[in-house]
């Protein structure tokens, strides 16, 4: 049974097509990449297979649980990292992960332990005193990703955990990343870093103007390529810098 399986995902914006008729198999145990190009329907695609925007068709099933049928089954078994900051702001980043752990059920003295070891493994325990609100970017990301590891998910969905992070905090993210999937966890991440998806999935999903266009296992989508030359072939871009902005250098 796939992690997750979307079948004719659909989400239209006034008269714009975000999502059409979107397929994604993510095969449990797996790594999955999803790339695309800005606006291409990656943010909208991983809401409505999490359960947090309803789509206007089609369904989402994580480990065969319908996302919009049984969403309290479906959710206890994702940790999900949204694009943007969905988060108490006015609490800190130790209280925000108490908080959300004891609301997802968990003994108090495991949320304690929990906590402790995320807040050090994420660099984010010299902060533990500053309210989310005032937490730069990155950080906002790693306290994130650390509430959706919280409740050792089976499925992991990040929507561009990498973006704003520093290095070092992104090969943190990586080696937990690994490990997780290792250890039998499956996970979906949403990137623009072609040589970081390569790196780290073994599958991959290139959506383009809200539609998928390529997907599958990364050897099978890139061939002899590398996935950022299969990425541009695929979705018909091509570097503008060479035209206009005469201006800039004149
Ligand atoms: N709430 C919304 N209302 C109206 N349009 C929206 C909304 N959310 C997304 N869109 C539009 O839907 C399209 C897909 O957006 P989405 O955020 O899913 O793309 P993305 O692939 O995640 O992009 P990026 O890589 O830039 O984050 C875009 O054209 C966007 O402007």
């Amino acid at each position: 049974m796939p992690a997750l399986r979307t079948t004719g995902l659909r989400k239209v914006f006034g008269d714009h097509v975000a999502a059409d008729d979107i397929d994604l198999t993510v095969p449990a145990g797996s790594c999955y990449g999803l790339v695309g190009p800005n606006g291409a329907g990656k943010t909208t695609t991983l809401a409505m297979a999490v359960g947090l925007l309803r789509p206007d068709a089609g369904r989402a099933e994580i480990f065969g649980v319908d996302v919009w049928g049984d969403p309290v089954r479906a959710k206890g078994l994702i940790g999900v990292l949204p694009d943007g900051n969905a988060m108490p702001e006015r609490l800190t980043g130790r209280e925000v992960l108490t908080y959300l752990g004891l609301l997802r059920g968990l003994p108090a003295a495991v949320v304690a332990e929990r906590t402790e070891e995320l807040l050090h493994v994420l660099e984010l325990d010299s902060a533990e005193r500053t309210l989310v609100i005032e937490y730069s970017t990155g950080m906002r990301k790693k306290i994130g990703l650390a509430v959706a590891l919280l409740h050792a998910p089976r499925l992991l969905v990040l929507d561009e955990p990498f973006e704003a992070v520093d290095p070092v905090s992104g090969a943190t993210i990586r080696t937990i990343l690994r490990r997780f999937v290792a250890e039998g966890g499956s996970a979906i991440i949403s990137s623009h870093v072609m040589p970081l998806v390569e790196q780290l999935c073994d599958h991959v999903g290139v959506i383009s103007g809200g539609r998928v266009v390529a997907a599958g296992p990364l050897a099978d989508v890139r061939g002899a390529a590398t996935l950022e030359e299969t990425f541009v072939d695929l979705v018909g871009a091509r570097p503008r810098a060479t035209e206009g902005l005469s201006w800039l250098t004149s």
